[in-house]
């Protein structure tokens, strides 16, 4: 695509798809033009001119003069459906539906090679942080360890009002949504499944290890109360939905839970709908990132750079894939954690391997101790409102 102009059909119009007409718009030198967009609801007043605007897919996908479809909505199985559509059409794609990428890797992986087409897809990971083509470019040999951090906007923008000002969770989350940083079902945000999406891709990634978003488990701030909160702060800590994939004894296991997090740690540091990720590798030790991991025009940016990427036909090598030494995913680890619940049948305690602090009051009650990550994969009882649970560092 060197050296020429190339037609964008673009699907969706809402948070992301406005921020990328905005970034399109205020970059100069780029050689793409907008042909057409794809909207759902062909009733709904536009900021822009309405000729640019169809609810006919096939404008876009049948248009031999477009070269790129970006596909923005906010429809996980009619994105699948655009997207490899596009694909077997031979146009490349640009796509930031984590959720969407996340549940049809490989068949996306298979449609990219069998039609030769690029199909990138860097805003899908933490927005704005260009964090796939690291991990593609530089991190292409197997001493990388693990890929750890904030994956999420919406709940570490809930999370720091909560902790630096003092704002109730259904407040911080209203801003959020009104902000543009949640999903249209917020619930995958505050849940911790959204930043799982995004895990799933960034460990294939990293390690060439195809997951199914069901096998990782994840937990997510929902359950977060005033109690948990004291409990934090009066050990200088602060509460960070992490999500992190990382190496041990040949294979991979990964999670997305809230930690407890002290001062020292980088991720500290990381406020609003900023995000972080820190990959340690076997001789560089820890290497940040940090960056806007939601928003319009945050995710704008990280279309436009894959659209521009098209224009020197960069395309993902999946290299790790390739290099056939990929670890086993496992749900087999330890995790040191704090239990908080209101009466003892909420809980099973047996399931600890041990348990070194326990605490008793009339409105709640906890334990730290140690426990498998498959046990809390398995069990039913974190799903009662009354129990919380935060990873320890
Ligand atoms: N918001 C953010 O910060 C980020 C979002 N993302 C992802 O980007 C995608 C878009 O998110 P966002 O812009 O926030 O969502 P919005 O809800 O703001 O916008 C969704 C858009 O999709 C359109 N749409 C829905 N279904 C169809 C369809 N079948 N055909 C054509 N258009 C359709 C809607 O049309 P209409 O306008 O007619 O309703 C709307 O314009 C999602 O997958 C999201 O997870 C990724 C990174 C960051
Ligand atoms: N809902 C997501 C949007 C970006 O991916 C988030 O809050 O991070």
């Amino acid at each position: 695509m060197e050296n020429k102009i190339i037609n964008l059909g673009i699907f969706g119009f809402g948070v992301v798809g406005q921020g990328l007409y905005e970034v399109l718009n205020r970059t100069k030198g780029i050689n793409a033009r907008i042909k057409k967009i794809c909207i759902k609801d062909p009733n709904k007043s536009r900021p822009i001119d309405s000729s640019y605007f169809t609810t006919d897919k096939n404008e876009i996908l049948e248009d031999p003069t477009i070269d790129v479809v970006v596909e923005l909505i906010n429809d996980t199985e009619a994105a699948f459906d655009i997207v490899s559509t596009a694909l077997r059409n031979g146009k490349a794609v640009v796509s930031a539906s984590k959720r969407m990428i996340a549940e049809n890797l490989p068949a996306l992986y298979e449609l990219q090679s069998a039609n030769k087409v690029p199909f990138l897809y860097e805003a899908s990971s933490c927005a704005s942080i260009p964090i796939i083509r690291n991990l593609e470019e530089y991190y292409d040999n197997d001493l990388l360890n693990a890929v750890e951090g904030i994956c999420n906007g919406s709940t570490n923008y809930i999370l720091t009002k909560i902790f630096e000002e003092n704002l109730s969770f259904e407040t911080a989350l209203q801003q959020a949504q009104e902000l543009g940083f949640a999903e249209t079902d917020p619930t995958l945000d505050i849940e911790g499944y959204d930043p799982k999406f995004k895990l799933v891709i960034l460990l294939l990634h990293a390690f060439g290890t195809f997951v199914k978003p069901e096998e990782v488990y994840n937990f997510g701030i929902h359950h977060l109360n005033d109690f948990d909160i004291q409990f934090a702060k009066q050990r200088n800590c602060t509460v960070k939905l992490i999500a992190q994939c990382r190496r041990q004894n040949g294979s991979v296991f990964a999670y997305v839970l809230p930690h407890l997090v002290k001062e020292h740690n980088l991720l500290y540091d990381v406020y609003n709908e900023y995000n972080g990720i820190l990959l340690e590798s076997a001789f560089t030790d820890k290497q940040f990132f940090v960056g806007k991991g939601a928003g319009g025009t945050a995710t704008g940016s990280a279309v436009l750079s894959d659209i521009s990427a098209l224009l020197y036909n960069y395309r993902y090598e999946y290299k790790k894939i390739k290099q056939n030494n990929q670890p086993n995913f496992t749900n087999d680890v330890k995790l040191k954690v704090y239990l908080r619940y209101k009466t003892p049948d909420q809980v099973d305690l047996a399931e600890f391997f041990n348990i070194s602090e326990k605490y008793e009051s009339p409105e709640w009650r906890y334990v730290v101790g140690t426990i498998n990550l498959q046990k809390l994969k398995d069990a039913g009882w974190l799903k009662k409102k009354d129990v919380n649970l935060l990873v320890l560092e």
